[in-house]
């Protein structure tokens, strides 16, 4: 059976593979991250996630493997938040998103020696009013520093959410409907296909 390698240093991309029975190995894949001038969200996550991949799969140094990369950028009003760069970052971006809907873009992208698959999903997430008591606090609790938008849904974020349209597992980092389609076009199997 072909061997996955996921090109991730992102522990929540790990845990939803093991959630949905994928055993992978990992692979260190550095790329630089910068978004391109008038690059739009959706065409930036698949533009990180295929190249991920691909350096992946130079580090193995051969073709015959499958590897894995994504993406996940948060958007508010069209502009490309990652991840906070300090804390008066972090606070500025919790403030922006306090009382509103905003997008969060990933894409997974799968290669192997000879072909490349992407898939794009968004979502909208809708937040709650924060106070500025709580967005120093949350700051404080490490839990932003990491995360694209500067905050995790599956976390202490989860308060801040009042409603989610999309996919829950894309905002965390990994979309895995479609992650699952994707693998199965390679002919790797997610928990459907194991044995009982
Ligand atoms: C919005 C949101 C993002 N995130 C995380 C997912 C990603 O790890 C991170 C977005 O940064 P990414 O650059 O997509 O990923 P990464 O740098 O953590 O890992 P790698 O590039 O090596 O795969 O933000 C959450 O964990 N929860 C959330 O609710």
């Amino acid at each position: 059976m072909t061997t996955l390698y996921l090109a991730s240093a992102s522990p929540r991309r790990r845990e939803l593979l093991q959630q949905i029975g994928v055993a992978h190995c990992l692979v260190a894949a550095s790329i630089d991250e910068r978004v391109l001038p008038g690059e739009a969200p959706a065409a930036y996550v698949e533009r990180l996630a295929r190249e991920k991949a691909a350096a992946g799969l130079a580090a193995l140094g051969h073709g015959n493997a499958c590897v894995l990369g994504a993406d996940t950028s948060v958007v508010l009003d069209g502009r490309i938040l990652g991840k906070p760069e300090g804390r008066a970052d972090a606070l500025a971006t919790l403030a922006a998103l306090s009382g509103r809907a905003h997008e969060v873009y990933t894409a997974v992208a799968v290669c192997d020696g000879s072909r490349s698959r992407v898939r794009v999903v968004c979502s909208r997430v809708h937040f709650r009013a924060l106070s500025a008591v709580e967005r120093e606090a949350y700051w404080a609790s490490g839990e932003p520093c990491d995360k694209a938008g500067s905050y995790g849904i599956q976390g202490l974020g989860a308060v801040f959410v009042s409603h989610l349209e999309g996919s829950y597992s894309a905002v965390v980092g990994l979309p895995l409907c479609e992650t699952s389609e994707l693998l199965a076009e390679f002919g790797i199997p997610c928990w459907q296909a194991l044995p009982a």
